[in-house]
């Protein structure tokens, strides 16, 4: 069994109940676990394509599952969601992203794990915090990596329950 951490963006029409789905989606999926999910947070777009503001957060996961098999499953929620790949890095009903599985490193043209832009992203370090269970990644503290993101984007705390 691994412990993992999975990002959910959303940032297209009923941005909480797409949220809500994704969780629900995989829960349901057997041999995944669904061990706990970080508050909700309202964050300014990040990247070079103008779009809405998001919700994000990030669940944790235990799993038995293969990160490649995982990848197909997190994949498949975002289509039944009614996720379209339109634009890189566009708005989107609910983007799923692996974050860390374990200590498993992957580095394959459909996969990388850790993903290949947790330092930069606040809007994914900051909903970790509220759920990771160690002390460190990549040997810092998350509030370093916090704080050495150098993106300038908001991320705001919201009251949004689930
Ligand atoms: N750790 C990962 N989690 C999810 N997808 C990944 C990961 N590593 C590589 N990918 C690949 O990234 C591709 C593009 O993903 P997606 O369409 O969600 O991009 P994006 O959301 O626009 O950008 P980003 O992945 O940087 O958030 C996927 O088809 C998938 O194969
Ligand atoms: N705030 C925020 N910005 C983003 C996000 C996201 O989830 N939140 N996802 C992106 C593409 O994956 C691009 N930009």
């Amino acid at each position: 069994m691994t412990i993992g951490y999975l990002a959910l963006g959303s940032n297209l029409g009923d941005r909480m109940s797409y949220l809500t789905q994704a969780v629900t989606y995989l829960s349901e999926t057997e041999g995944i676990s669904v061990l706990g999910k970080s508050k909700i947070y309202e964050t300014e777009p990040y990247g070079d394509v103008p779009q809405d503001n998001y919700l994000n957060a990030v669940v944790k996961i235990e799993t038995s599952i293969e990160p490649i098999k995982l990848l197909d499953i997190t994949q498949g929620i975002e289509a039944k969601l009614g996720r379209e790949r339109l634009i890189r890095w566009g708005p989107r009903t609910i983007d799923i992203d692996l974050i860390l599985l374990g200590d498993k490193h992957v580095n394959t043209e459909r996969l990388t794990i850790p993903h290949i832009e947790i330092k930069k992203r606040s809007f994914v370090l900051i909903p970790l915090k509220d759920v990771y269970e160690e002390d460190t990644l990549f040997g810092q503290t998350l509030e370093n990596l916090i704080n050495q993101t150098g993106n300038k984007e908001e991320v705001w705390e919201t009251t949004e329950s689930w």
